[in-house]
């Protein structure tokens, strides 16, 4: 099977030095379900951000479905984000709208900025968010201000949204790292359940390690920009957590 995305030498220089990520290599094929592991500071919320260019990679490719994306054009990035769903750490939604409207918003890729300004969304658009909403167990809350919800069900309108587009890849970034631990629960049941069932790929980045032993396929263990573990879960020793975690030292900073 082809993989969905290639990340090749990838790396990611800040305008001030820092060196964020340092060379990374890795394949995703379809299905599986990744989670990235590493200290503070390790790289993970850049290389999410290189992925789907939120953040721009200072050099080597990132190729989804066989095109590369950091060679495209913005109105081509459009397209290819269509099919890429974020979750945030942050939930990143629209307070005053309510929950189904936020759902809505991950059609925008499909329906134009304008349109959805202007909630011109179709039936069917409709009808799938409320599926969506139905499918995390938030039907009674569509119509609430998204402001209104507890920090679990923002998160699950983070993921709702996500699926309204359809996405082939969900890239999630820290979802439970504002979330005690019964949320962080259900979040993590409702991201692999959903992408198993719906064949999405997944990359999910996370602090505890436990949760990334319970849930990954693979693991992908960052340090000071640069990937020290790719594996099975089982393959994942003491050792190697102790290397991943210990000494974390600060991120190389270029010599100008
Ligand atoms: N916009 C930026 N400008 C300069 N440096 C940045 C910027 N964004 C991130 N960095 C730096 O790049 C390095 C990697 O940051 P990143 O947020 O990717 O790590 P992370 O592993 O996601 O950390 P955390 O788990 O704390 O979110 C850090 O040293 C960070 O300070």
């Amino acid at each position: 099977m082809n993989p969905i995305l290639q990340v090749e030498n990838l790396k990611k220089v800040y305008s001030d030095g820092t060196v964020a990520l340092n060379n990374i290599n890795f394949e995703v094929h379809p299905g599986e379900f990744i989670v990235v592991i590493g200290p503070s500071g390790a790289g993970k919320s850049t290389l999410l951000r290189c992925i789907n260019r939120l953040v721009e990679p200072t050099s080597g490719d990132v190729v989804f479905k066989g095109k590369k994306i950091n060679k495209i054009g913005a109105r081509q990035v459009k397209q290819v984000r269509r099919e890429i769903g974020m979750v945030f750490q942050n939930f990143n939604l629209i307070d005053r709208l309510s929950v189904v409207n936020n759902v809505l918003h991950g059609r925008l890729g499909y329906t134009g900025t304008i349109k959805g300004a202007l909630g011109l969304f179709s039936k069917k658009d409709i009808a799938e968010a409320e599926e969506i909403l139905e499918r995390v167990g938030l039907s009674k809350q569509k119509y609430k201000r998204a402001d209104e919800l507890s920090g679990g069900q923002m998160q699950r309108v983070g993921i709702s949204r996500a699926l309204a587009q359809r996405p082939r890849l969900i890239l999630a970034d820290e979802p439970i790292a504002s979330l005690d631990p019964a949320s962080s629960k259900i979040i993590m049941d409702h991201i692999f359940t959903i992408c198993k069932e719906d064949k999405i790929t997944a990359i999910v980045n996370l602090h505890q390690v436990d949760v990334a032993m319970k849930y990954a396929t693979r693991i992908i263990g960052i340090k000071s920009g640069e990937v020290i573990f790719d594996g099975q879960p089982s393959h994942l020793t003491k050792n190697i957590i102790d290397e991943i975690y210990s000494n974390a030292k600060q991120p190389l900073v270029n010599a100008q």
